[in-house]
């Protein structure tokens, strides 16, 4: 079983604690956890982004392994990306999901904010993406149905991710999906302009057209991107990857190609998943009942046909 990190007392007056046979104290009063740098031991760096790197830690006193990542208070400052930061501890903190990336809590220094969150064993998914090339269906559903597990999660919160891709993904030591950086996540409805930098692959007809802003229905963004991701996973690229301008052209027409290796149920998802009007998506529960994912996720299913 994994040990959790120790709820380091603030302040613990005696009566608070008890110790009971084998002398472990019993906190009986909530405590609010403070955490400091000295209370790790910073091991390899893990990985880098634009705003952030990440170490593998060891929280000293309990062993328990961690990912650390540093976030620069002048970066994050000239980024103008501080609200964004906050929102994602906010968010973060408070969801529990295991296809979604823990925080377990935070703390700065004068220069620097550190996230102490869950270490994913295996690393970004991106990665595992570029070097397979594309993955067999079998895989890319389990990776599906794990999304759309976490996504009920963040939509019955009315969280919206905004932000899927390959590139926030990150593979737990089970081979398991960690939904990562809640940087651009909101809570519905937002309204909120998306400034997105980085890829538009993803982004949604209502976003890239005009004529379209009024039915900007928010949780619905997340079904296009995980119909993008899902098309990303069996073909290897994404399906309106073009120049900015026609890529925003094809998004706005849903204008994609799915190549012949793709199986007709795959295929029938996709076409359930990029659907122009965001009411005419497929629902995240009947994503996880679809042939599909019921085909390549149920072991009893399986055995049955067997
Ligand atoms: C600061 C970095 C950053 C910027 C922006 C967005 C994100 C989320 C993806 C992140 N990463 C982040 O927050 N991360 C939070 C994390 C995290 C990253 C992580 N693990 C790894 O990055 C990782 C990388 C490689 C790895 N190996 C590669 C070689 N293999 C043979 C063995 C396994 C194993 C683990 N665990 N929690």
């Amino acid at each position: 079983t994994r040990k959790a990190l120790p709820v380091v007392p603030s302040k613990t007056s005696d009566e608070a604690l008890e110790t009971k046979g084998e002398n472990v104290p019993v906190i009986r009063q909530p405590v609010v956890k403070q955490f400091h740098l000295g209370m790790f031991e910073i091991g390899r760096a893990l990985g880098k982004g634009k705003f952030g790197r990440v170490y593998l830690a060891r929280e000293r006193q309990s062993g328990f392994i961690c990912a650390l990542k540093v976030l620069f208070k002048n970066e994050i400052q000239q980024g103008r990306i501080e609200k964004q930061v906050t929102r994602e501890i906010e968010i973060q903190t408070h969801l529990r999901h295991p296809n979604i990336l823990q925080l377990y809590g935070h703390f700065h220094d004068s220069k620097r904010i550190f996230l102490i969150l869950e270490f994913a064993g295996k690393g970004e998914l991106y990665k595992h993406l570029r070097k397979e090339n594309r993955f067999p269906e079998r895989k890319a559903a389990q990776y599906v149905t794990q999304m759309a597990s976490a996504l009920r999660h963040l939509h019955r919160k009315h969280i919206i991710h905004r932000d899927i891709k390959p590139e926030n993904i990150l593979v737990g030591i089970y081979g398991e999906i960690k939904m990562s950086d809640f940087g651009w996540s909101v809570h519905a409805p937002s309204g909120r302009r998306l400034t997105q930098c980085g890829t538009l692959d993803y982004l949604p007809p209502e976003m890239v057209d005009p004529r379209r802003y009024d039915k900007c229905y928010d949780e619905k963004v997340d079904l296009w991107a995980l119909g993008v991701l899902m098309y990303e996973f069996l073909v290897g690229e994404a399906p309106f990857e073009d120049t900015p301008v026609m890529t925003q052209r094809r998004i706005a027409k849903a204008d994609m190609t799915i190549p012949s290796f793709v199986s007709p149920e795959a295929r029938d998802l996709i076409s359930k998943l990029l659907v122009l009007d965001p009411d005419k998506r497929i629902p995240l529960v009947d994503v996880q009942q679809h042939p599909w994912v019921i085909k390549h996720c149920c072991k009893d299913e399986k055995e049955k046909s067997e």
